[in-house]
């Protein structure tokens, strides 16, 4: 299978004054090309921090100290500014939890798409036909009307189904999903999964989704990718990470409620303990002052095991290691 994004020993440091703050280390990532990827964990993770580094867009005290990151075999680690650009928005888009946070508040939706197409060398008009195009294909009554509309003056279903719009015009190879449900009710929040699985299949782009949803993760994603305290503990087909999970830290996720899983509006449960001071990451197994199982072995790092041929963890114990 082709690999859209792939994710290699990424690791990003943030300088603070306790030292640096590991808030990535040596994830590997894949996202084959038409298909859905998910990214479950905690907040403070690091699911933001991979976000800036897939897009090359970090904080000035970040630095990435290991690892690449290539779109269809492109290094985007290290790439001129000038091509990163030319690279988001186009081959690389994103959607916010936050319609906001992609459209601009004094401008008309038109104008807008227009712009993003500023490379195209089409007619005005056949921009405008592209634009009204793409919100008639998001659910838009009306597409030809809305080009006039300014974003307050749509409800914000409306305006996430404009941000999708505006992110999946130019046909992205990578489309990154920052929980853009995480805002909407339930029913807003059906409707948008089924877009994206629609648009998915129509344009054929690889989408990396982020969410704290376990039940949308199970209905949208073909694969999914848990972290914890910035290592991806486990990954594999989500039929066979939710119901085999074999990191305790997955397993914790959805033993704590299991009937969370049935219904797409919920949320991660909370389990006790504190994410470790990232400053000074105990050695050894990420998660073990938090877990049931910890043994003495758990005092070194664990190489991810093989559950099945695409599932694995990051866990002595998983894949039939020592119990
Ligand atoms: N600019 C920064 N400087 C220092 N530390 C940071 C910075 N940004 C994030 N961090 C730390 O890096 C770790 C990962 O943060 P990140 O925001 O990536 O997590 P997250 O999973 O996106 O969390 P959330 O869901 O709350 O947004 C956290 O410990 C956070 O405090």
């Amino acid at each position: 299978m082709t690999e859209t994004l792939t994710v290699d020993g990424l690791t990003v440091h943030y300088a603070t004054r306790e030292g640096a703050l590991q808030a990535l280390r040596d994830v590997d990532l894949n996202v084959p090309a038409g298909q859905i990827v998910g990214i479950v964990g905690e907040s403070g993770c690091g699911k933001s921090t991979l976000i800036n580094a897939l897009l090359q867009l970090m904080s000035e005290n970040a630095r990435i100290a290991a690892g690449s990151v290539t779109l269809e075999g492109e290094e985007l680690v290290g790439a001129p500014s000038r091509r990163l650009r030319d690279m988001r928005g186009r081959d690389i888009s994103v959607v916010f939890q936050d319609p906001m946070t992609s459209l601009n508040p004094v401008l008309t939706i038109g104008r807008q798409m227009h712009d993003i197409q500023y490379r195209e060398k089409i007619s005005r008009a056949e921009k405008t036909r592209r634009a009204a195009d793409m919100l008639g294909r998001v659910g838009l009554p009306d597409p030809v009307a809305k080009l006039d509309a300014y974003p307050h003056e749509l409800s914000g279903g409306q305006r996430q189904r404009v941000a999708i719009a505006m992110a999946v015009l130019m046909r992205p190879k990578l489309l990154i999903a920052d929980e853009p449900t995480t805002a909407l009710d339930a029913t807003l929040e059906v409707q948008i999964i089924d877009l994206l699985k629609e648009l998915q299949r129509e344009i054929g782009c690889a989408i990396l989704f982020i969410s704290h949803h376990l039940g949308v993760i199970a209905e949208l994603c073909d694969r999914v990718v848990v972290m914890y305290a910035g290592e991806a503990v486990e990954e594999g087909p989500v039929a066979d990470v939710f119901n085999t999970p074999s990191h305790p830290y997955t397993a914790k996720l959805i033993e704590c409620d299991p009937g969370r899983m049935k219904t797409k509006a919920a949320l991660l449960p909370a389990i006790p303990g504190d994410l470790p001071d990232l400053t000074a990451p105990p050695t050894g197994c990420i998660f073990r002052d938090r877990c049931d199982k910890a043994a003495e072995i758990c005092r070194t790092s664990p190489t991810p095991s093989a559950v099945t041929g695409a599932h694995w963890a990051r866990c002595h114990f998983a894949g039939g290691g020592r119990q």
